[in-house]
């Protein structure tokens, strides 16, 4: 049970201990060495805070809007498929738990629930993820359903042409329990749990249904079958982060997919005002991987992200102990944010700005930048 959680990244070990191994490998692990996924955490301990003080912090406030929908904080549920290897009601406790919250999930097109029985679940804003498949009937199909159920924007994945190469899933011959299914695909695929072609199922049939030809063309085309406002989830680039801009991206997520596809990418943090700066502020910039910290968020919010996503906390979280366990971890974010804003002298949301916090190149090289006054000793 979560009650005796007190930080984030506990739920992991606690999930662990309960999690059929098969199921918790494929939640946890990351692509080949796994170096990116370590980076993604220890980028964020390289960041430094640079708290204000004597400044009036009686009244705190988390809140924000995200493409144009008022939410209690900037943090946020990012996509993870399959739901169900965590806890029997799948996505169905995670959107409860996310609207009890009034934060905003995204929905992953592989979710074990429809998405119909998600939006169904509670009320709340909710975005849904979508890949593009070769036949492109499919995902003209999933955004009309996605339209009609409710949802209010599409999350466009661009860094999965293919799927990472996730050594664990090979150990273990990862194959979906029989009561487990992805019910959004049930009307277009007949998936063959036997399935393998030398990967893991999950890769192979990835391998059968994503589109690899996959361009900026085709962004054009979803724009031209939908009113949703298009996040494209997987820029890692100042360059590529413009030329989402120019395809109509209404937001930019900066993610490495949770260092699940390519390895030896840059940890997301890393690379965050980047991409801010490319994008100039034309659309707003999201962040997830790595996340476990209100002063991760906080760090995010500096470096210029309009808001942040965690994946693994929210099925870790779900495996411990169901609806409540994700409610406890984003109540313990939001907490924790609270306190790092009120310690760092910042009453809203808006006034987290880049002079509160300072990179590793600049603590140890000082630098000219307008946004600090270093002493160089
Ligand atoms: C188990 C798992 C399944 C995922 N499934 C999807 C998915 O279906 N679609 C997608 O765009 N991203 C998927 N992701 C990536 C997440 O959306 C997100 O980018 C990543 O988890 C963020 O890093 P974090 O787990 O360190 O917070 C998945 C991640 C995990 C851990
Ligand atoms: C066709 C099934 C592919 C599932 C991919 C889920 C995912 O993105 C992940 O990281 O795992």
């Amino acid at each position: 049970m979560s009650k005796d959680v007190v930080k984030v990244d506990e739920f992991e070990a606690l999930a662990k201990k309960k999690m059929p191994k098969m199921a918790f490998d494929y939640y946890a692990s990351g692509a080949e060495d796994e170096y990116t996924l370590q980076q993604n955490r220890d980028a964020f301990s390289r960041i430094r805070l640079r708290p204000r003080i004597l400044v009036d912090v009686s009244s705190v406030n988390t809140s924000t809007t995200v493409l144009g929908f008022r939410i209690a904080m900037p943090i946020m549920v990012a996509p993870a498929a399959l739901h169900k290897l965590a806890h029997p009601e799948g996505e169905v406790a995670t959107a409860r738990a996310v609207s009890a919250a009034d934060t905003i999930m995204i929905l992953s097109t592989t979710s074990s629930c429809s998405m119909e029985e998600v939006a169904a679940a509670a009320p709340g804003v909710r975005f849904f993820q979508l890949y593009v498949y070769k036949d492109r009937q499919i995902s003209q199909h999933l955004v009309r359903r996605a339209e009609d159920a409710g949802f209010s924007a599409l999350v466009l994945t661009v860094d999965t042409p293919r799927l990472g190469r996730r050594e664990a899933d090979l150990k273990n011959n990862f194959t979906l329990p029989p009561h487990i299914a992805n019910p959004n695909m049930e009307a277009f695929v007949k998936h063959d749990k036997k399935e393998r072609n030398g990967s893991s199922m999950l890769a192979s049939w990835a391998d059968k249904l994503f589109d690899r030809s996959l361009s900026w063309k085709d962004v054009k085309w979803l724009k031209s079958i939908t009113k949703l406002p298009i996040i494209l989830k997987g820029i890692l680039n100042g360059e590529d982060a413009i030329l989402a801009v120019q395809a109509g991206a209404a937001g930019i997520m900066v993610s490495n997919h949770g260092a699940r596809q390519l390895d030896y990418v840059p940890p997301t943090i890393s690379i965050l005002e980047e991409v801010v700066k490319a994008v100039g502020g034309q659309v707003p910039v999201f962040v997830d991987g790595g996340i476990r910290r209100g002063t991760d968020v906080f760090k995010a919010l500096a470096l210029g992200a309009s808001g942040v996503f965690v994946g693994r906390p929210s099925v870790f979280g779900l495996a411990v102990d169901g609806e409540a366990g994700v409610k406890k971890m984003l109540e313990m974010l939001r907490d924790e944010l609270e306190r790092t804003m009120t310690l760092m002298g910042v009453c809203s949301v808006d006034q987290i700005s880049r002079h509160h916090v300072e990179t590793e190149h600049e603590y140890n090289n000082g630098c000219n930048c307008s946004h600090h006054m270093h002493s160089k000793l």
